[in-house]
């Protein structure tokens, strides 16, 4: 059987870089048949320039390394930094054990993984969390700002949210009018249920 790996072993349909398309499979597999059925290696994304390197520092011996899982998401779990106890009701700033220096240009989203509130009863208080590049000291933590619905406890090292970053929006200006010039488009809802 003929299998197409990246230099990490990890099976993979992007040749060259490209998506692999029908005609330039084709070819793949005369070179693969050529090449007596070893594995072709494909660039892995570090390898590519759009991929960038973050520094992390990381403030405990309790969590494991970031690890970004190419093919599954691209968003990046994190884990809490020690054990919580929250009672219904509370809520607490939970560390994540890690302070980042983001890309110029960058700024990150923390969202909460989809199974926390299964697995933790916890909700993100402030909803969505933004990370400004210019959070960058040693000691600016970043933290998952949490509530919880249920009595629980939270385990370091227990991955309990995720993030990606994202380009800056360009610099806006704020111009005030009188007229937008528009027609209203109705209130919110206006387009019914179906
Ligand atoms: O979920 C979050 C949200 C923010 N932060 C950190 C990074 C961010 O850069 C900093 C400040 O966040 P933000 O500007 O949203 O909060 P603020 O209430 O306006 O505080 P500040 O006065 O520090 O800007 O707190 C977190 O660790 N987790």
């Amino acid at each position: 059987m003929l299998r197409f790996l990246d230099k990490y072993g990890v099976n993979c349909l992007h040749i060259n870089g490209d998506f692999v398309g029908y005609d330039s499979l084709v070819n793949t597999v005369l070179d693969a048949l050529a090449a007596d059925g070893k594995p072709i290696v494909c660039p892995h994304p570090s390898d590519s320039a759009e991929a960038l390197t973050i520094k992390v520092r990381y403030l405990s011996d309790k969590i494991q390394p970031l690890e970004y899982i190419d093919g599954k998401s691209d968003w990046v779990d994190l884990r809490a930094a020690e054990d919580v106890e929250l009672k219904t009701g509370e809520s607490k700033l939970i560390p994540l054990g890690i302070a980042m220096q983001l890309p110029k240009g960058y700024e990150a989203i923390v969202a909460p993984r989809s199974s926390t509130y299964k697995n933790f009863g916890i909700r993100q208080t402030n909803s969505i969390g933004v990370i400004d590049e210019t959070y960058c000291g040693d000691n600016d933590q970043w933290y998952f700002p949490a509530r919880a619905d249920r009595h629980t406890v939270i385990h370091a090292g227990d991955r309990i949210c995720q993030f990606r970053i994202e380009k800056h929006q360009p610099q806006l200006f704020f111009e005030s009018v009188d007229t937008l010039g528009n027609a209203d488009r109705g209130g919110i809802g206006s387009t019914g249920k179906r």
